[in-house]
Protein backbone atom coordinates (compact mmCIF):
# COMPACT_ATOMS: atom_id res chain seq x y z
CA UNK A 1 0.00 0.00 0.00
CA UNK A 2 1.87 2.76 -1.16
CA UNK A 3 -0.34 6.22 0.10
CA UNK A 4 -0.56 9.28 -2.61
CA UNK A 5 1.80 12.22 -2.08
CA UNK A 6 -0.90 13.96 -0.74
CA UNK A 7 -1.85 11.74 1.64
CA UNK A 8 1.75 11.51 2.70
CA UNK A 9 2.05 14.92 3.38
CA UNK A 10 -0.77 14.79 5.34
CA UNK A 11 0.35 12.95 7.97
CA UNK A 12 3.98 14.40 7.63
CA UNK A 13 1.64 17.39 8.55
CA UNK A 14 0.10 15.83 11.19
CA UNK A 15 3.24 14.58 12.59
CA UNK A 16 4.73 17.71 13.08
CA UNK A 17 2.26 19.62 14.27
CA UNK A 18 1.64 16.76 17.20
CA UNK A 19 5.14 16.85 18.12
CA UNK A 20 5.52 20.84 18.15
CA UNK A 21 2.22 20.95 20.79
CA UNK A 22 4.57 17.78 22.66
CA UNK A 23 7.40 20.23 22.28
CA UNK A 24 5.38 23.40 23.49
CA UNK A 25 2.65 22.30 25.81
CA UNK A 26 4.27 24.01 29.00
CA UNK A 27 2.97 21.31 31.55
CA UNK A 28 3.76 17.43 30.58
CA UNK A 29 0.12 15.70 31.04
CA UNK A 30 1.88 13.26 33.65
CA UNK A 31 3.03 15.85 35.88
CA UNK A 32 -0.20 17.43 35.73
CA UNK A 33 -2.00 14.16 36.51
CA UNK A 34 0.46 13.59 39.42
CA UNK A 35 -0.42 17.43 41.30
CA UNK A 36 -3.92 16.56 40.46
CA UNK A 37 -5.11 16.29 44.07
CA UNK A 38 -2.31 19.16 45.66
CA UNK A 39 -4.80 21.88 46.65
CA UNK A 40 -4.33 25.37 48.11
CA UNK A 41 -4.83 25.07 51.75
CA UNK A 42 -7.45 27.96 53.25
CA UNK A 43 -4.65 30.20 54.21
CA UNK A 44 -2.78 30.35 51.25
CA UNK A 45 -6.27 30.69 49.31
CA UNK A 46 -6.80 33.79 51.84
CA UNK A 47 -3.63 34.99 51.02
CA UNK A 48 -4.38 35.06 47.26
CA UNK A 49 -7.71 37.17 48.16
CA UNK A 50 -5.80 39.11 50.14
CA UNK A 51 -3.78 40.36 46.87
CA UNK A 52 -4.86 43.91 45.73
CA UNK A 53 -6.31 43.69 42.29
CA UNK A 54 -3.37 45.28 40.50
CA UNK A 55 -0.77 42.86 42.54
CA UNK A 56 -2.94 39.57 41.35
CA UNK A 57 -3.34 41.01 37.49
CA UNK A 58 0.08 41.42 37.58
CA UNK A 59 0.89 37.73 38.80
CA UNK A 60 -1.57 36.57 36.75
CA UNK A 61 -0.58 38.67 33.49
CA UNK A 62 3.23 37.03 33.92
CA UNK A 63 1.77 33.16 33.66
CA UNK A 64 -0.66 34.53 30.99
CA UNK A 65 2.71 35.90 29.03
CA UNK A 66 5.01 32.85 29.76
CA UNK A 67 1.90 30.30 28.35
CA UNK A 68 1.58 33.12 25.12
CA UNK A 69 5.39 32.63 24.66
CA UNK A 70 5.27 28.61 24.61
CA UNK A 71 2.20 29.14 22.64
CA UNK A 72 4.65 31.70 19.98
CA UNK A 73 7.00 28.63 19.59
CA UNK A 74 4.39 26.07 18.80
CA UNK A 75 2.95 28.28 15.89
CA UNK A 76 6.77 28.98 15.03
CA UNK A 77 7.00 25.64 14.32
CA UNK A 78 3.58 24.99 12.17
CA UNK A 79 4.68 23.65 8.96
CA UNK A 80 3.87 26.59 7.00
CA UNK A 81 3.91 29.82 9.28
CA UNK A 82 7.35 31.15 9.17
CA UNK A 83 6.48 31.35 5.42
CA UNK A 84 3.94 34.09 6.46
CA UNK A 85 5.16 37.25 5.92
CA UNK A 86 5.95 39.03 9.51
CA UNK A 87 2.73 41.00 9.59
CA UNK A 88 0.36 38.14 9.04
CA UNK A 89 2.64 36.02 11.76
CA UNK A 90 1.78 38.87 13.94
CA UNK A 91 -1.79 39.44 13.44
CA UNK A 92 -2.65 35.78 13.42
CA UNK A 93 -0.37 35.45 16.79
CA UNK A 94 -2.19 38.67 18.47
CA UNK A 95 -5.71 37.62 18.01
CA UNK A 96 -5.33 33.42 18.04
CA UNK A 97 -2.33 33.04 21.09
CA UNK A 98 -4.48 33.93 24.06
CA UNK A 99 -7.62 31.70 22.31
CA UNK A 100 -4.93 28.58 22.53
CA UNK A 101 -3.59 29.53 26.04
CA UNK A 102 -7.28 28.88 26.58
CA UNK A 103 -7.71 25.81 24.97
CA UNK A 104 -4.35 24.37 26.37
CA UNK A 105 -5.82 25.31 30.12
CA UNK A 106 -8.29 22.53 29.51
CA UNK A 107 -5.31 20.01 30.10
CA UNK A 108 -4.95 21.38 33.57
CA UNK A 109 -8.26 21.16 34.72
CA UNK A 110 -9.82 19.11 36.71
CA UNK A 111 -13.41 18.51 36.33
CA UNK A 112 -14.30 16.21 39.81
CA UNK A 113 -14.09 19.95 41.68
CA UNK A 114 -13.78 22.17 39.16
CA UNK A 115 -10.46 23.29 39.73
CA UNK A 116 -7.38 24.64 37.73
CA UNK A 117 -3.72 24.12 38.02
CA UNK A 118 -2.25 27.62 39.12
CA UNK A 119 1.13 28.54 40.56
CA UNK A 120 1.91 24.80 41.53
CA UNK A 121 -1.40 23.96 42.69
CA UNK A 122 -4.84 23.44 41.90
CA UNK A 123 -7.37 26.19 42.85
CA UNK A 124 -11.01 26.72 42.09
CA UNK A 125 -12.20 30.36 41.12
CA UNK A 126 -12.47 31.83 44.27
CA UNK A 127 -8.89 31.89 44.13
CA UNK A 128 -8.93 34.86 41.51
CA UNK A 129 -11.35 36.86 43.59
CA UNK A 130 -9.29 39.85 44.18
CA UNK A 131 -9.20 40.04 40.22
CA UNK A 132 -12.31 41.64 40.03
CA UNK A 133 -13.76 40.23 37.43
CA UNK A 134 -15.97 37.38 38.45
CA UNK A 135 -18.02 36.82 35.22
CA UNK A 136 -14.32 36.42 33.08
CA UNK A 137 -12.70 33.41 35.94
CA UNK A 138 -16.36 31.96 35.52
CA UNK A 139 -16.05 31.96 31.78
CA UNK A 140 -12.69 30.32 31.79
CA UNK A 141 -13.33 27.67 33.75
CA UNK A 142 -17.03 27.10 32.08
CA UNK A 143 -15.01 27.06 28.59
CA UNK A 144 -12.31 24.49 30.20
CA UNK A 145 -15.24 22.18 31.56
CA UNK A 146 -16.54 21.83 28.59
CA UNK A 147 -13.33 21.33 26.43
CA UNK A 148 -12.39 18.86 29.42
CA UNK A 149 -15.85 16.98 28.38
CA UNK A 150 -14.55 16.35 24.25
CA UNK A 151 -12.25 14.08 26.40
CA UNK A 152 -9.61 15.42 23.29
CA UNK A 153 -6.16 13.26 23.08
CA UNK A 154 -2.62 15.47 22.81
CA UNK A 155 -2.66 15.08 19.09
CA UNK A 156 -6.71 15.74 18.16
CA UNK A 157 -5.68 19.00 21.30
CA UNK A 158 -2.54 19.67 18.59
CA UNK A 159 -4.42 19.87 15.50
CA UNK A 160 -7.21 22.11 17.05
CA UNK A 161 -4.85 24.27 18.38
CA UNK A 162 -3.33 25.23 15.20
CA UNK A 163 -6.35 25.36 13.65
CA UNK A 164 -7.86 28.25 16.31
CA UNK A 165 -4.29 29.98 15.36
CA UNK A 166 -4.55 29.37 11.32
CA UNK A 167 -7.33 31.50 11.05
CA UNK A 168 -7.70 33.31 7.53
CA UNK A 169 -10.99 35.08 9.00
CA UNK A 170 -8.78 37.45 11.28
CA UNK A 171 -9.13 41.34 10.06
CA UNK A 172 -6.37 42.70 8.08
CA UNK A 173 -4.27 39.89 7.09
CA UNK A 174 -1.90 40.62 4.03
CA UNK A 175 -2.06 37.54 2.23
CA UNK A 176 -5.37 35.83 3.66
CA UNK A 177 -4.86 33.34 0.41
CA UNK A 178 -2.02 31.53 1.87
CA UNK A 179 -3.46 31.68 5.08
CA UNK A 180 -6.95 29.99 3.98
CA UNK A 181 -4.30 27.62 2.39
CA UNK A 182 -2.65 26.23 5.23
CA UNK A 183 -5.85 26.16 7.50
CA UNK A 184 -7.71 23.67 4.85
CA UNK A 185 -4.36 21.30 4.67
CA UNK A 186 -4.64 21.34 8.89
CA UNK A 187 -8.50 20.79 8.18
CA UNK A 188 -8.01 17.73 6.24
CA UNK A 189 -5.32 16.39 8.83
CA UNK A 190 -8.25 16.92 11.39
CA UNK A 191 -10.64 15.22 9.53
CA UNK A 192 -8.47 12.42 8.75
CA UNK A 193 -6.97 12.03 12.12
CA UNK A 194 -10.77 12.09 13.38
CA UNK A 195 -11.52 9.37 10.90
CA UNK A 196 -8.65 7.21 12.29
CA UNK A 197 -9.99 7.70 15.85
CA UNK A 198 -13.20 6.69 14.33
CA UNK A 199 -14.34 9.87 15.84
CA UNK A 200 -16.31 11.91 13.19
CA UNK A 201 -18.92 13.26 15.36
CA UNK A 202 -16.30 15.50 17.19
CA UNK A 203 -15.30 17.57 14.16
CA UNK A 204 -18.54 19.68 14.65
CA UNK A 205 -18.67 19.92 18.34
CA UNK A 206 -14.40 21.07 17.65
CA UNK A 207 -15.78 23.79 15.20
CA UNK A 208 -18.38 25.09 17.50
CA UNK A 209 -15.96 25.62 19.80
CA UNK A 210 -13.89 27.88 17.86
CA UNK A 211 -16.53 30.19 18.14
CA UNK A 212 -16.91 29.97 21.36
CA UNK A 213 -13.68 30.53 21.62
CA UNK A 214 -13.72 34.04 19.87
CA UNK A 215 -16.44 35.49 21.52
CA UNK A 216 -14.91 34.19 25.16
CA UNK A 217 -11.99 36.12 23.92
CA UNK A 218 -13.63 39.63 23.11
CA UNK A 219 -14.46 39.82 26.73
CA UNK A 220 -10.45 38.98 27.63
CA UNK A 221 -9.70 41.52 25.74
CA UNK A 222 -12.61 43.86 27.00
CA UNK A 223 -11.25 42.52 30.75
CA UNK A 224 -7.26 43.36 29.47
CA UNK A 225 -8.40 46.65 28.08
CA UNK A 226 -10.26 47.80 31.56
CA UNK A 227 -7.60 46.57 33.41
CA UNK A 228 -4.87 48.45 31.59
CA UNK A 229 -6.97 51.87 31.92
CA UNK A 230 -6.34 51.85 35.51
CA UNK A 231 -3.12 50.24 36.20
CA UNK A 232 -1.05 51.26 32.97
CA UNK A 233 2.63 50.56 34.15
CA UNK A 234 1.59 46.83 34.90
CA UNK A 235 0.57 46.04 31.49
CA UNK A 236 3.99 47.70 30.14
CA UNK A 237 6.09 46.22 33.14
CA UNK A 238 4.65 42.85 32.35
CA UNK A 239 3.47 42.38 28.88
CA UNK A 240 6.57 43.81 26.68
CA UNK A 241 8.32 40.11 26.77
CA UNK A 242 5.24 38.94 24.49
CA UNK A 243 5.77 41.64 22.05
CA UNK A 244 9.51 40.98 21.80
CA UNK A 245 8.84 37.29 21.52
CA UNK A 246 6.00 38.22 18.29
CA UNK A 247 8.64 40.54 16.67
CA UNK A 248 11.64 37.80 16.78
C1 LIG B 1 -2.60 25.78 33.84
N1 LIG B 1 -2.50 27.18 33.84
C2 LIG B 1 -2.82 27.87 32.75
O1 LIG B 1 -3.27 27.36 31.76
C3 LIG B 1 -2.63 29.38 32.75
C4 LIG B 1 -1.82 29.74 31.52
C5 LIG B 1 -0.48 29.31 31.91
C6 LIG B 1 -0.37 29.68 33.36
N2 LIG B 1 -1.76 29.74 33.79
C7 LIG B 1 -2.21 30.05 35.00
O2 LIG B 1 -1.44 30.14 35.93
C8 LIG B 1 -3.67 30.34 35.17
C9 LIG B 1 -4.57 29.28 35.35
C10 LIG B 1 -5.92 29.56 35.52
C11 LIG B 1 -6.37 30.88 35.56
CL1 LIG B 1 -8.06 31.21 35.78
C12 LIG B 1 -5.49 31.94 35.43
C13 LIG B 1 -5.98 33.35 35.52
O3 LIG B 1 -6.49 33.66 34.27
C14 LIG B 1 -6.64 34.98 33.94
C15 LIG B 1 -6.48 36.02 34.84
C16 LIG B 1 -6.65 37.33 34.39
C17 LIG B 1 -6.92 37.64 33.07
C18 LIG B 1 -7.05 36.58 32.15
C19 LIG B 1 -7.29 36.79 30.78
C20 LIG B 1 -7.37 38.20 30.21
F1 LIG B 1 -8.43 38.82 30.70
F2 LIG B 1 -6.26 38.85 30.51
F3 LIG B 1 -7.46 38.15 28.88
C21 LIG B 1 -7.42 35.74 29.92
C22 LIG B 1 -7.30 34.44 30.44
C23 LIG B 1 -7.44 33.25 29.54
N3 LIG B 1 -7.07 34.18 31.75
C24 LIG B 1 -6.92 35.25 32.59
C25 LIG B 1 -4.13 31.67 35.21
CL2 LIG B 1 -3.06 32.99 34.92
Amino acid sequence: YSPSPSLLRIEELCDSVVQSHRDTSQFRLEELQALRWKLFSREEIHAYQSKSVDEMWQHCAMKLTEAVQYVVEFAKSIPGFRGLGQNDQITLLKTGSMEVVLVRMSRCFNTENSTVFFDGKFGSTELFKSLGCGDLMVAVFDFAHRMCALRLTEQQMALFSSLVLINPDRPCLEDRGRVHRMRRDLEVCLSHMLRRDNQESLQHKLYQKVSVLRSLCSLHVEKLHWFSQRYPLTVHSVFPPLYKELFT
